[in-house]
């Protein structure tokens, strides 16, 4: 579906070079179909034409012009300068997918000013490793063949699920954010296991095992969380003397809490663009 198509990024953060360093290690595109602009800072995109030998724009215009799917990378606060530094050269024929926190489809329709075909995603940073879980909706022009084009992109990298928009901003709090959530985790277990004197390599390589047969299970179970963690705990056992700091507390509270700050926090990136239609 992505044979001979060009896909132009603009901007080129850690969430552009996520997806195009997980679409070139899949095969699914080469890196001459890869274009990256920036706001400015060549040294980045010189950096990244080195790591993945993909073409540099010339310019905003040499980008669109090349490009048949135009990937939005740049943060939500600089989506107004970025989609006026394209539109003039955006025509009907380009798909723009935005993976913006917040940024509603009607708000980037608005701001290019024609029926712009618009998909709007949250990916995640698992991209760069082809294990993003990415959600997916479609704005009012895009057409499901577009959609599909969108899912055909970021399935190569992950799962795929479309959602209506409504629910994107949970979707940006759970699985957009979610990847930092475990990782902070794990930093606490490698804390942990330094100081309780593991060496800092076989720890890390116990907790990231342990931390990917935990998913493997939860993929594998019918079970919910709860039944796989009363399995690990042996009454008056180790996981239970966890349970009762952990509980004391309220650490699982707190964490629902902080996720939907997450959420909110989306939904205020939106309402900061929203327009007065949507
Ligand atoms: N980092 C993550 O885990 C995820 C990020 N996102 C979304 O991806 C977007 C980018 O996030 P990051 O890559 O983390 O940010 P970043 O700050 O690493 O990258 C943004 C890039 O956009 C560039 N930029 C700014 N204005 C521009 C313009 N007018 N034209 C071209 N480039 C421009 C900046 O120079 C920068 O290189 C955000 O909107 C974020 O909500 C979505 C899912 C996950
Ligand atoms: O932190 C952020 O705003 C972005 C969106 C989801 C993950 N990272």
């Amino acid at each position: 579906m992505l044979e001979n198509k060009t896909i132009a990024f603009i901007g080129a953060g850690s969430m552009a070079e996520s997806i195009l360093g997980g679409l070139l290690s899949e095969k699914l595109v080469n890196p001459q179909q890869i274009v990256v602009t920036n706001k400015t800072n060549d040294q980045r995109l010189n950096e990244l034409n080195e790591r993945y030998s993909i073409s540099i724009a010339e310019s905003k215009e040499d980008a669109m012009k090349k490009a048949d799917l135009v990937i939005l990378a740049m943060k939500p606060k600089h989506i107004e300068d970025g989609i006026s530094s394209i539109k003039e050269y955006t025509t009907d024929n380009h798909l723009i997918i935005s993976v913006l926190a917040g940024v509603s489809t009607s708000y980037i329709e608005e701001q290019f000013g024609m029926k712009t075909a618009v998909v709007r995603a949250m990916p995640n940073t698992s991209s760069k490793v082809s294990a993003s879980a990415t959600a997916l909706c479609r704005g009012y022009y895009a057409s499901v063949h577009q959609l599909d084009t969108a899912s055909a992109l970021f399935a190569a990298i992950g799962t795929v699920s479309i959602f209506d928009e409504a629910k994107m901003d949970a979707v940006t709090g759970i699985s957009g954010s979610g990847p930092a959530y475990f990782y902070y985790f794990v930093e606490a277990m490698e804390i942990a296991a330094k100081e309780a004197g593991l060496p800092e390599t076989e720890a890390k390589e116990l907790i990231v095992q342990t931390l990917a047969g935990a998913a493997k299970r939860l993929q594998n179970s019918d079970q919910p969380p709860s039944a796989l963690y009363n399995e690990v705990m042996s009454p008056g056992g180790t996981t239970e003397a966890a349970f009762k700091t952990l509980e004391r507390h309220s650490v699982q509270e707190h964490f629902k809490n902080s996720i939907k700050e997450a959420i909110k926090r989306s939904k205020e990136l939106g309402s900061a663009t929203r327009s007065p239609i949507s």
